[in-house]
């Protein structure tokens, strides 16, 4: 399967599907967001579904551990591929979340955002946060994988010291991907996806790369190209 996952960060069901109906299932899963979900529901994941397509649901859950375990069982229920919550909401929030896939044997990976790729060192001192970003990355998947989750959302910048400290099997799910001369805009740690897979990203999340382009299959195709097999 292509580690790519495409983010389908639009406002409406017509136009994700408009977006997904210029992509191959064979090159890529889709991730549905706040925005999307918020507007849309779980109709939009039964119409994704029914075209073929394996989802990441990106609401990145966050709250104390019975909320955050219900909110995690409802995404997968829905048939979901993939779900997360944010890791800094500790190990006991993440414990319960993984438990209650366990205890309902569904399939759905789960994984914890450690700092996200839009945050410079700068931005996580903000927050009070004094360790280096790549340390604060490295102890929050620590704590993911202590808690018995999947892997972790992170930025391809960190991939390599993930892989080294915590194996390849542990799931390193990469947003901040930017193909050559594509727009930064708000992400602030980026690489290429081939620079992303040789750093060790397991999965390369692009959005506005893909779906902001004249001929998003054809991005997609490009992109893929470029991967190994
Ligand atoms: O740390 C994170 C976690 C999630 N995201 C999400 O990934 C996509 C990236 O979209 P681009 O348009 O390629 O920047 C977007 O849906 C984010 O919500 C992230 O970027 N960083």
């Amino acid at each position: 399967m292509s580690p790519v996952i495409v983010a389908l960060d639009v406002p409406s069901s017509d136009q994700a599907l408009a977006l997904v109906d210029q992509l191959d299932p064979a090159l890529c899963r889709v991730k549905v967001g706040k925005e999307l979900f918020t507007r849309c529901g779980p109709e939009i994941l039964k119409a994704l579904h029914g075209r073929g397509f394996e989802v990441f649901l990106d609401l990145k859950y966050h709250d104390i551990p019975n909320t955050c375990a219900q909110a995690v069982l409802a995404a997968a229920e829905q048939g979901v591929w993939m779900v997360n919550v944010h890791a800094s909401g500790g190990r006991r929030m993440m414990e319960a979340a993984g438990e209650v896939l366990e205890q309902h044997q569904l399939p759905t990976r789960l994984i914890a955002v450690t700092v996200l790729t839009s945050m410079s060192p700068d931005d996580l001192q903000e927050t009070g946060v004094t360790r280096p970003l790549q340390e604060q990355v490295l102890h929050l998947a620590r704590l993911t994988r202590d808690s018995g989750l999947h892997g972790v959302v992170c930025s391809a910048q960190e991939a390599s010291i993930l892989r080294d400290a915590l194996g390849s099997d542990f799931l390193k799910v990469t947003p901040g991907i930017r193909p050559a001369d594509s727009e930064v805009g708000d992400q602030r740690r980026i690489m290429t996806p081939e620079a992303a897979m040789a750093a060790g990203s397991t999965h390369l999340v692009i959005g506005r790369p893909i779906s902001r382009a004249a001929d998003p299959g054809q991005v997609l195709r490009d992109i893929t190209r470029l991967l190994p097999r």
